[in-house]
């Protein structure tokens, strides 16, 4: 992988920037080049192999499920500990860097997943975060497969912000490169079965939580 030098078009930005603020999300083809996905993907076929990838759960802390009726796919926390890692937490410090000089919205931190959903995997409609407990702001999932044909399924669902709203806003084909953000808090969706294995990293920025010196836990 090549030095850092990466800066996406100010155009590409800015259209970007007014979805999110139109829409509340934005489908953004090729954000991250191909190489670098490549690379990703590679990791998550090695920590596969290696079983570290292991089944998600639901909520955090107390709360954490396993509820594999809701949610089946199998996950691990990036470490920043590779080059691939490191060039992609530094394109995700970017953009938080150019979405809160534009909108404002104090994102802090970011946490990210590699997600591994097998054959039959799916994600049932939910959100990423409910409002009160509001510390992550904005969604973003990168896809990592290198090919994938409509009839296998694995699209990501976008719904307005109404739970009995049946209405799709964007139905998201997991295509390498594409970059899908969208408000944590506002916009239910849901991972449709896959039929073929589907990567990804799901990731999160969040605000400070932090009060009367308590730190807000990571994850
Ligand atoms: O993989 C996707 O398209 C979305 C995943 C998701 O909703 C999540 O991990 O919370
Ligand atoms: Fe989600």
């Amino acid at each position: 992988m090549e030095a850092f030098d990466w800066q996406w078009q100010a155009s590409l930005l800015n259209e970007m920037l007014d979805s999110l603020v139109e829409q509340g999300f934005y489908i953004w083809d090729d954000a991250i080049p191909q190489a670098l996905c490549l690379a990703l993907l590679n990791e998550v076929q090695q920590l596969e192999q290696e079983g570290e990838m292991y089944k998600a759960g639901i909520g955090r802390g107390d709360d954490h499920q396993l509820k594999s009726e809701v949610r089946r796919d199998k996950i691990k926390w990036l470490d920043g500990n590779t080059t691939s890692q490191i060039l992609y937490l530094k394109m995700m410090a970017e953009l938080q860097f150019q979405i809160n000089r534009a909108l404002f919205l104090g994102l802090f931190e970011y946490e990210a997943h590699f997600a591994l959903y097998d054959k039959g995997d799916f994600y049932k409609r939910h959100r990423d975060s409910f409002k009160g407990a509001a510390n992550r702001i904005l969604t973003t999932v990168l896809y990592l497969n290198p090919e994938w044909d409509k009839e296998w399924g694995g699209e990501l669902l976008l719904y307005p912000d109404d739970d009995q709203e049946q209405t799709v806003l964007a139905r998201v084909t997991p295509k390498i490169g594409r970059l899908a953000i969208f408000m944590s808090e506002n916009l239910p969706h849901e991972v449709l079965p896959t039929h073929q294995p589907r990567v990804s990293i799901a990731g999160w920025f969040r605000c400070n939580n932090s009060l009367g010196g308590q730190i807000d836990p990571a994850k």
